[in-house]
């Protein structure tokens, strides 16, 4: 772990610490936490992956996606990379040391987190993120930190409903980085135009085997 970021100035790192603290969700502008070059590399790398239909998430939520599985968090488990090489050079990327650094110093921690989960999704016209919680696939997931990889589509908003304030809805741009808190409920709208690309991982400050008591085997999102 660095001891500074060179991704982002101290005061901007501080205005998004706080407006993740006071609202539970932020949006970090293009540029910031990944740039140019880095987006290029994980849409070469993404290529390799294998992709999955997915209909339902990890609580029985509808959901129509294709995804694309880099690091599974199974229950009773320890988090595991899948997919080979592409999937292991893509978290590499996403977890050097200053870009580590800025994401924690973002949730305002004192100690290291770790990414148990991360995956891609591409949602051609059709396509949802139906309501959930992050945090029933792992009671120990804090903060899900969205990569916007696609500009051409429509639809496809953000939309967080907090427990004591009003929905917000967030229409990220390419390249835009959305953290939210795993304990609010959340989806995504139905893309109706274009196809809305995003990369998806889920940090906690637990390393050790996913704690979710599971009540069935379904495999979800
Ligand atoms: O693809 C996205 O924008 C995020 C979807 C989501 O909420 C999730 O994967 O938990
Ligand atoms: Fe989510």
């Amino acid at each position: 772990m660095s001891d500074k970021s060179s991704f982002l100035s101290q005061e901007a790192l501080a205005r998004y610490r706080v407006e993740l603290r006071d609202k539970g969700t932020v949006l970090v502008a293009p540029g910031m936490l990944f740039t140019q070059k880095d987006l290029a590399k994980i849409d070469r790398l993404q290529s390799d992956i294998p992709e999955a239909d997915v209909r339902k998430g990890d609580a029985d939520d509808s959901h129509k996606v294709f995804v694309k599985r880099l690091r599974e968090d199974h229950p009773g488990r320890l988090p595991s990379n899948v997919n080979g090489s592409a999937s292991t050079q893509i978290i590499e990327l996403l977890e050097s040391n200053d870009r580590a650094f800025a994401l924690e110093s973002i949730f305002g921690a004192s100690s290291q987190y770790v990414i148990r989960r991360c995956q891609m999704h591409r949602m051609p016209p059709g396509s949802f993120v139906g309501i959930h919680l992050d945090a029933e696939s792992d009671p120990d997931f804090e903060y899900s930190v969205i990569v916007q990889l696609a500009k051409d589509f429509e639809g496809g908003e953000f939309v967080v409903y907090p427990t004591e304030r009003d929905p917000q809805v967030f229409r990220p741009l390419l390249g835009t980085v959305l953290i939210t808190t795993c304990r609010f409920r959340h989806e995504v709208k139905p893309v109706y135009a274009g196809e809305r690309r995003s990369l998806v991982y889920f940090c906690s400050k637990h390393g050790g085997a996913n704690r979710r008591i599971i009540k069935n085997s379904a495999v979800g999102r």
